[in-house]
Parts: C-alpha cells; structure tokens; sequence
C-alpha cells in the first residue's frame, strides 16, 4: 500500500445480525465460550452466504500478505491491528452497528442495539429503498415475506474495485446456477471452513517473528532478537491473544505460558510420512484414527469421532518422536512437545501448574498435538511410596486427559509415548484408547533409511550395497541406523592426513564407501536387546492395537 493511502479497516458492514434473538445469542456465546468467540462470524456467515465470505476472506488474506511479510514498513503495522480487530466478532459486531446509516448520528453501542434503540433496525447493508424491520417490533406477513426474501447477507467492505453484489431471492439465485456451480460452493464453503484461520493465526503464520516476540528461545545457537525490536508487534500479539481468547488462558501465569510457547512448542522442519521408513501400519491406523478426523471434524462424529489419547508403545529410537511430529505437521497442528520427566523433575512443585498451563495453551493454538516422551515416568502404577507432588501431577493430567476427551468442540490430540508400557497406570492406559506397537524397522524400512541419509552425502554405494548392509543390520533400531550412517560417514574423514584436515578441499574428500560400514558396523552395535523386544510383543499381544 502507498503512504496516504487509506488503511481499509474490517469494521463497517462486516457483520450483520438479522434479529433480535441472533444478536442475543450471538452475546451470550461470547460471554459463554472461548469457541464460539474464535468462531462465531464464521458460522453465522457461512449460514447465510458461504460463497461471498470465502471471496471476501481470500481478499482480505491475499491484500494484507504482502504487507505481512514485509513487517518492517509502518503500514504493515496498522494491517496487522487491523487483521487483530477483526479477529474479535464483538468489535467486529460494534462497528457494523455504528456505521449503520440511519443510525449515523446516534452513538449505538451493543446494549443500545439489543435495546431495540437502532432506529433502522437490520437492513445496515441495503439500499434506503430496501424495507427495514424495526428489532423487537412485530412484522405484518407481509414485512415478513419481505423481510425474508432480503434476508440478511453478512458482507465484508471490498477494498479493491469490488464487484457489485446484488441481491437476488433464492429463486433467482437458484435459477442462476446450474447444480455443479452449487456443488462447487458446497466444496468451498466445506474447504473453508477447515482452512479456516483467525487473523491472529493467519498473521502468525505468515510472520513468525510475531511469535518471536512473545519471548525468544534463549539456546546458545539462537539469533539474538532484540527485546527493543518489535515492542509494537509484542504488545498487538499481546493486545490480541487478550481480546480474542482470553478465557482459555485465564487464571494461567503469563510466565508460563511464555514458557510452554518458547520451550515447549516445537518449531522443526515439518515432517512428511515418508520421512518416517517402514511402520505402514501403524501409520495407516494413525491416518485413518487421528489425522482424517482432525481435519474433518464435520464427518468424524457419533461412533467415529475420533480417540482423543493415544499411545505409542515400543524399543526406543524407532520413530515415535517422528510420527508425533508428522502427525502434527499433516494436520497443521501446533505440536507441544514435552518429556513427561521433566513435569516431574525439572518442575517439581510446578509441575501440575505446568501440565494445566500446557493444556489451556494447546488449547488455545488448536488444532494442536501434544506430545508426551515417556509417558510411564507421569502415569506410572501408583504406590504408597509416591511423592504428594508427583501424585497431583498425575492426578492433573487425568482430569485434563478426561477433559479433552470430552469437549466435543476442542480438536486436540495427546500422543503418550513410552518404552515401558507395563508400568502404565491402568487409568492412564484407559485413556489412551489407541495402543500402537512401534516395532524395530524391518530390512526394507533399513534399506529407506540409509538411503534417504546418503541422500546428502557423497557416496558411491549402489542399490545392492545399501541392502547388503541393511541385511546385516537386523535388530537395529531407526536411531542406530543413524548412528551407522554417521560413523560411516567419518570414514573418509578419517583417511584425509591430520596435516591436511584444515586446508583440504571438499571436493577432495572422498565418497563414503561400502567399506566405510563394513568398519562402521563392528563400532555401532544395536541397542535393544531380545529380551526387551519379548516384552513389548507380550504387552501388545494383551493391550495393543493388534492389526
Ligand atoms: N522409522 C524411522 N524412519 C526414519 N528415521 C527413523 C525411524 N525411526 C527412527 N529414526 C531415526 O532415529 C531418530 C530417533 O527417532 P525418535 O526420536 O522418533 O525415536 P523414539 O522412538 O521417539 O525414541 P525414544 O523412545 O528414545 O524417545 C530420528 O531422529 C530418526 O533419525
């Protein structure tokens, strides 16, 4: 945008209530629950006319990228409390009713409105020609018919030269489209509503540095972000996360929250399934049980709604982490991820503050996955010995564990994983109703993953190598085979002469060889014993998924 260019703001005629009863609803919703708040123009509109509000949103995005992404400029600035006010349906519902036309000179505010003290009642979006309905007064049948055939259609202010919308009755409008046209908009309206974002949401996606501002991660590789730079951003995110969703975060110590956003929420490279080798089942079960459902919340209801727990079982190293992370990236869910030891050791005392603070955030960024690493040292078998600390921990992370189960409307996933499922507590193994065995990667899943880690190394290794090696690798686990390739891959390091080691050349370095893990395997040896594997066989064969 240019300077002196007018900032397009989102209040005006955005929301439209057609009656008295809606508009009383509508408060008591936002009053009531966080939910609605995040999405009650987004139900109503798409009610009423799905297809202008996802031309509307597109436009609104697709204006306010540019200068997103550009967040130096001081105009991106006023977009961005722009986009925050309109993240806020109670503002939203505010200006549309002040900027009622015939209103223009009175100061009508939400109470005055439900008052029945807008003189112009409804029709805010229509022509003076257009008949109005006085809010609370009762219509002659006539003024009904009226009233419905102009039926209330929640616009958005175009910025750009926007297309005139007219108004049709839907008979007219039925007319005008032929089946597959309402059949597309059936899809965009459905496509809408999952890719949904607020504007907060939307805003953080598409500027990370946002999110920075709530706290830098303080890890000694980290880019130094200065506590000057961004205050403005700061307080808007701040000033945003306040209006919009407060109550969700309510009563939870703020250096908490900034705790869980900077250490907990993970930040890596988003994983696909085919960065995780072999597993086929398990990952068919996890598509089919946890991913399909929290994309599609609409049809993954009754008896498919979806487990709200689930439990990763098996030898360490075998990719539980991996699917945890690929889980949430499928969704584009936040992924929280926390070691159940550290609630209990590096928290002590706070811990079952942590696990509270951990829920009401995730709750907050849904959809979101919450990822607990060894589960059994939270949710072991209780005992007398147990610490008071400890047992309020656990009993806290049921109640929350029970609560996700239950709100229906919160789309949130817990994925415990453990190497040591038969010290599970029973209420705990309960809970997470899918129990799936990880078992060690066979020799094809080996066979992937050496070769997808000689991906980026040089090397001369030909397909029948790599299955050479993953043959005699049976017993390794995901983690060792890494373990191999690394060592391996030192090979040729380790044959550059130590005088030349500072001054050589990469080019000069030669490739990894099949050698290089003939020695590589007598160094790196597997590290789950037969034992262990006898175990985890016995537990799924009792407790497990079974497929
Ligand atoms: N199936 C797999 N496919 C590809 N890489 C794997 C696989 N399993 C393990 N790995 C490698 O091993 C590393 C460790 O895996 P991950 O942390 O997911 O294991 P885990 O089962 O969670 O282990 P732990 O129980 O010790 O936490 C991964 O970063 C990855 O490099």
């Amino acid at each position: 945008m240019r300077e002196g260019e007018e900032t397009p703001h989102l209040g005006g005629k955005a929301l439209l209530l057609n009656n008295n009863n809606l508009v009383q609803q509508y408060r008591a919703h936002v009053t009531k629950s966080s939910n609605v708040v995040q999405n009650i123009v987004l139900n109503e509109m798409f009610q009423d006319n799905s297809e202008k509000l996802v031309d509307n949103l597109d436009h609104i995005f697709e204006c306010s990228q540019p200068l997103l992404l550009n967040h130096d400029s001081n105009n991106s600035s006023k977009w961005r409390s722009t986009l925050s006010t309109f993240s806020d349906p109670v503002s939203v519902f505010e200006k549309s009713i002040s900027s009622c036309k015939d209103c223009e000179n009175l100061s009508v505010d939400a109470n005055n409105f439900l008052k029945s003290n807008c003189k112009c009642a409804m029709m805010l979006s229509m022509s003076k020609e257009n008949v109005c309905h006085n809010v609370g007064i009762e219509n002659s049948p006539q003024e009904i018919t009226s009233y419905d055939e102009h039926r209330f259609k929640p616009k958005f202010n175009k910025f750009k030269q926007a297309k005139k919308v007219s108004i049709h009755t839907e008979a007219e409008d039925n007319k005008m489209k032929t089946s597959s046209e309402l059949d597309d908009a059936e899809h965009k309206h459905q496509v809408a509503k999952i890719m949904f974002k607020t504007a907060k949401e939307q805003f953080l996606a598409s500027n990370p540095a946002a999110k920075r501002s709530l706290g830098a991660s303080r890890k000694a590789q980290s880019k130094f972000v200065s506590p000057m730079i961004g205050s403005q951003e700061k307080q808007e995110v701040k000033d945003s996360m306040n209006n919009t969703d407060s109550d969700k975060l309510k009563n939870i110590d703020q250096k908490m929250i900034e705790l869980i956003e900077n250490e907990i929420i993970d930040k890596g490279v988003p994983i696909g399934w085919d960065d995780i080798a072999g597993l086929q089942m398990a990952k068919s079960v996890i598509q089919e049980a946890v991913v399909w459902p929290l994309l599609r919340p609409d049809i993954f209801t009754g008896l498919r709604r979806p487990p709200r727990g689930i439990l990763l079982f098996g030898p360490p190293g075998t990719g539980k982490t991996l699917i945890g992370k690929c889980v949430a990236a499928q969704c584009n869910a936040t992924f929280f991820c926390i070691s159940a030891s550290s609630l209990t050791s590096k928290w002590i005392g706070d811990g079952e503050k942590m696990v509270r603070a951990l829920f009401s955030v995730a709750r907050y960024h849904q959809p979101s996955v919450i990822f607990i690493d060894e589960i059994d040292s939270l949710l072991t078998q209780r005992n007398e010995t147990e610490h008071e600390a400890t047992r309020r921990i656990k009993t806290e992370f049921l109640v929350q564990l029970d609560g996700a189960a239950t709100a229906d409307e919160d789309r949130l996933l817990i994925i415990g994983a453990t190497n040591r499922p038969q010290e599970l507590d029973e209420a705990a193994r309960r809970r997470l109703v899918k129990r799936l065995y990880i078992p060690l990667p066979d020799v094809e899943a080996r066979r992937q993953i050496i070769s997808n880690l000689l991906q980026t190394e040089n090397n001369d290794l030909t397909h029948d190598h790599i299955m050479e090696v993953a043959q005699l690798t049976e017993g390794y686990s995901g983690a060792d085979m890494k373990s191999l390739c690394s060592e391996a891959a030192m090979g040729p390091i380790r044959a550059v002469p130590i005088s030349q080691i500072v001054t050589i050349d990469k080019k000069q370095v030669r490739p990894v060889t099949k050698n290089d893990f003939k020695i590589a395997l007598q160094r790196v040896r597997p590290s789950v014993s037969q034992d262990d594997l006898g175990q985890f066989v016995k537990w799924d064969k009792i407790y497990g998924q079974g497929f």
